[in-house]
């Protein structure tokens, strides 16, 4: 009998760029906002604004943010998902399982991941694009790129895409554990869930029968709009927040990390941290479940910029909950979501 082919298990995250030099930055910032999914113009407006405007006048601006970033080992939202791929592996049965990392954008790519797991004649391809709630413009754009990549194979093995895992016990659980943590060593008056918003209109774009209409809708998760960025959120909010039994007054859900002018998923983390410190409240625990690893958008945005916003307003604690990174529970939890889809 030949041994059974083994299953790929393909991990991505959104990528970062190769260095902290503003060359390299404008590099990534180019191919991840030419993506049709993050900025959807069409072509030609797409490609003049972020040839003309955003990449020559964000990239000098967001280098010096990756350099507050930056650590021996690089960047950390790459280093932390190669320890999450080091730890996850010998959790998985070695005959059975062969597992890659990739970034949708700049390296390792999704390409030389996916043909890795080709040359070892893979019977199967999971992919887990490491984003917990659906978006058109993370987990959509992964799942666009294996099959652009995938169209040019012969062969096109059986391919599972993980949509989203916001309601995942273990995923819950991580963040209940890291949430503990933190409330063991203070003692905080409000609870912030700050995530990376989206414009407006993709989600508009992504409703079913126009379901979501960007307010209360998002109270209710369910068929409807089981594939609702914002709803997924608040509903990420709700379950996290009900493990650590925080009372509904002293939660905020919000969205951080807008770009441009057009509107985006509000309410806006800015808006929040005014509102907030205008009550006097003057402790704030900060959780930004949108990301399973810190990176810029949490260690630099929130973790400093959103800090300092605060204190200057006359907040006292801002501190913010550490991400997933290579935490033992969330390891559990990409084990299962892998063996689950086996
Ligand atoms: C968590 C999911 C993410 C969504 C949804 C998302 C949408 C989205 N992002 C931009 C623009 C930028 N995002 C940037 C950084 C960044 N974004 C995510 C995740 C999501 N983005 C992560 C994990 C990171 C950090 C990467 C790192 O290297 O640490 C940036 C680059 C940094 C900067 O210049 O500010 C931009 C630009 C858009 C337009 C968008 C949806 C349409
Ligand atoms: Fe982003
Ligand atoms: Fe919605």
């Amino acid at each position: 009998m030949p041994k059974a082919q083994k299953i790929g298990v393909l991990l991505v995250n959104l990528g970062t760029p190769d260095s902290t030099a503003t060359g390299d930055v404008r590099k990534y910032l180019r191919e991840f906002l030419m993506d049709g999914r993050v900025i959807d113009f069409p072509f030609i407006p797409r490609w003049m604004l972020v040839n003309l405007i955003i990449a020559p006048f964000r990239a000098p601006k967001s280098a010096k943010e990756y350099r507050k970033l930056w650590t021996d080992r690089g960047s950390p939202l790459l280093f932390h998902t190669e320890d999450l791929r080091d730890k996850l592996i010998p959790k998985l049965d070695p005959d059975k399982y062969l597992v890659k990392i990739a970034m949708r954008y700049q390296s390792p790519s999704i390409e030389q991941g996916l043909n890795e797991l080709m040359a070892e004649k893979v019977r199967k391809i999971i992919v887990l694009p490491l984003f917990p709630q659906y978006a058109s413009a993370t987990n959509g754009s992964v799942i666009d790129r294996v099959m652009e990549i995938a169209r040019g194979w012969q062969i096109i093995p059986e391919i599972s895409f993980i949509s989203n895992f916001v309601e995942h016990p273990l995923f819950l659980q991580a963040w209940e554990e890291l949430g503990r943590e933190m409330m063991e060593k203070g003692d905080y008056e409000h609870f912030v869930f700050s995530y990376h918003g989206l414009p407006e209109r993709q989600i508009r774009k992504g409703s079913v029968d126009n379901y979501c209409k960007l307010g209360s809708c998002c109270n209710k998760y369910g068929a409807k709009n089981q594939f609702c960025y914002r709803a997924q959120c608040f509903q990420t909010t709700r379950l996290v927040a009900a493990k650590l039994g925080l009372p509904e007054e002293k939660v905020t859900t919000c969205f951080q990390s807008r770009l441009g002018n057009d509107p985006w998923v509000k309410p806006y983390t800015e808006d929040v941290i005014k509102e907030l410190a205008g009550k006097g409240i003057k402790k704030v625990l900060v959780f930004s479940p949108a990301f399973v690893a810190d990176c810029l958008e949490t260690t630099v945005e929130v973790g400093e910029e959103y800090k300092e916003e605060f204190e200057e307003l006359g907040g006292e604690h801002w501190d913010l909950v550490p991400s997933l990174n290579s935490n033992d529970t969330w390891i559990e939890c990409v084990k299962d979501l892998i063996e689950s889809r086996s």
